[in-house]
C-alpha cells in the first residue's frame, strides 16, 4: 500500500469535517425536533385545560421543564381584581401559585405601547431593580428575562415572564418569533379559560345581591357533607327569612325592596367566614352554609345576624329608612352514615333548618330557632 498524495490526504480531510459537520447538524435537527414536540405536548396540554387552575399550574409545572427554565410567573392585568376574586371563589388557591401575579394597569408591565403597534417582548440581563416586581421570588443565580408581553387582538392581557440561569439565554439580539408564538397560544387559552370560568361563575351568582344562587348552594352542599365525612368536621345550615318582606315591598316599592335585600345580603356576609357560603334561594330567603362549625357556634353566628339587621334600619337611595328584621332556623348535620346518599342527606339538613325557620317565625319572628 503506498501513500495517499497530497490532493487524496485534502479530499479525506474535507471529507472527515463534512461527516463531522453533518453529525452535527443531525444532532442539532434531532434535537430541534424533540423541542418542537415537546413544546407541541405543552400547547395540546394548555388548549385542553379545562379550568384556570389548571391552566396555570401547566404553565408553571411543564414550561420550565420543557423550555429549561429556571423560572417562569405569570402577570395578569386585573384593573377591577375580577379576575382575582372570580377565580378564588370557584376555589383557586393562591397559596400554591406564588407565580401567579395582578396588576391594575397593562402600563404596569413595563413593555412600549405605541400607537397602532405591537408590544414585543423584551429580553436581556436580569435587573432585580428592573424585573423585581415580575419576579417576586427570584431562583438563586437568574441571569437573564424575557417578557413576553400576552395580547388578544390589541389589547395586553398580560405577561408571560421566563427566567434563565443562562446569561447568554435571553439576549436583546435574540429572534422573539419562538416566544411570541408561545405567548400567543398561552394569551388565547387563559383569555378562554377566563371567559369560561366567569361564565361558570354567573351561572351560580344572584344577579340582585351579587351572593351565590341556589344551584351553587345545593352543589357545594354536597361537597361539604362527602368532605365532612371524610374529615369528621361539623356543618351547619341557617335558613334565613326577611320578616314581613311583602309590607316592605308595599311601603317603599319593588326597587326599595331590592335595596334592602342588597344590603341584608351585605350583613349577613359581614358576620360569616371566608370559608361559609351564602345563598339567595329566592324572594327573600337565603340559606348559609357553615363549615367546621357546630349548633352552638352556628347558633351564635345566627344571633350576630339577626341583631346586625335589626340594629339599624336600612337607608335608601330615596332618603327613607326601612325597620327590617329577619327570623332564622339553624340545623347541624348529624348523619355521618356513610352508606346514606349525599343528596338525600343535603336535602334532610336544608329542610330541617326551614323547619325552625318556620318555628321562629311562628314564635313571633326576629328569632333565631336551633334544632339538634
Ligand atoms: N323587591 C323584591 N321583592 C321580592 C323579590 N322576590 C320576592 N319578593 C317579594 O317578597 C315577598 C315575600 O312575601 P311573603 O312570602 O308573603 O312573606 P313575608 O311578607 O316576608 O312574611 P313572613 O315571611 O311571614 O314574615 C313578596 O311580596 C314578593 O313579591 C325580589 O327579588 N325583589
Amino acid at each position: 500500500m503506498h501513500e495517499p498524495d497530497a490532493q487524496t490526504r485534502e479530499l479525506m480531510l474535507e471529507n472527515e469535517t463534512l461527516r463531522s459537520r453533518m453529525t452535527y447538524l443531525l444532532e442539532q435537527a434531532e434535537r430541534n425536533h424533540s423541542i418542537m414536540c415537546r413544546h407541541q405536548a405543552f400547547d395540546l396540554k394548555i388548549v385542553g385545560a379545562t379550568s384556570f387552575q389548571e391552566l396555570v399550574t401547566t404553565i408553571f409545572e411543564t414550561l420550565p421543564v420543557i423550555s429549561d427554565l429556571d423560572t417562569v410567573t405569570l402577570s395578569l392585568v386585573d384593573p377591577e381584581a375580577d379576575i382575582y376574586t372570580v377565580m378564588h371563589k370557584l376555589g383557586v388557591d393562591y397559596e400554591v401559585l406564588p407565580n401567579l401575579l395582578f396588576c391594575e394597569h397593562a402600563g404596569e408591565l413595563g413593555f412600549r405601547q405605541d400607537e397602532g403597534r405591537r408590544p414585543k417582548p423584551l429580553l436581556g440581563p436580569y435587573a432585580p431593580s428592573r424585573h423585581g416586581g415580575m419576579f417576586p421570588h427570584p431562583p438563586p443565580g437568574l441571569q437573564s428575562v424575557a417578557m413576553v408581553p400576552l395580547l388578544r387582538n390589541t389589547r395586553l392581557i398580560g405577561s408571560l415572564n421566563l427566567g434563565s440561569a443562562d446569561p447568554n439565554r435571553f439576549t436583546a439580539a435574540l429572534g422573539t418569533d419562538f416566544v411570541e408564538h408561545m405567548g400567543s397560544i398561552v394569551a388565547i387559552c387563559l383569555e378562554n379559560v377566563i371567559s369560561n370560568e366567569m361564565l361558570k361563575f354567573i351561572g351560580l351568582t344572584d344577579s340582585l345581591t351579587g351572593v351565590y344562587n341556589r344551584r351553587y348552594i345545593d352543589r357545594r352542599l354536597v361537597e361539604e357533607i362527602a368532605r365532612a365525612r371524610r374529615q369528621g368536621y361539623r356543618i351547619s345550615c341557617m335558613y334565613i327569612d326577611i320578616d314581613h318582606f311583602k309590607r316592605v315591598n308595599d311601603t317603599v316599592g319593588h326597587q326599595g325592596g331590592d335595596e334592602v335585600l342588597r344590603e341584608v345580603a351585605q350583613r349577613i356576609k359581614a358576620e360569616l367566614r371566608i370559608s361559609d357560603a351564602l345563598g339567595r334561594f329566592g324572594g327573600e330567603e337565603f340559606v348559609v352554609l357553615l363549615i367546621d362549625a357546630d349548633l352552638e357556634s352556628a347558633s351564635m353566628v345566627a344571633q350576630r345576624i339577626r341583631a346586625s339587621v335589626a340594629l339599624t334600619p336600612v337607608g335608601l337611595a330615596t332618603g327613607e329608612h326601612v325597620p327590617v328584621t329577619v327570623s332564622i332556623g339553624v340545623a347541624t348535620l348529624a348523619d355521618f352514615e356513610r352508606d346514606h346518599a349525599i343528596e338525600g342527606v343535603a336535602q334532610d339538613l336544608v329542610a330541617q333548618a326551614d323547619g325552625a325557620l318556620y318555628q321562629a317565625k311562628a314564635s313571633g319572628r326576629n328569632r333565631v330557632v336551633s334544632v339538634a
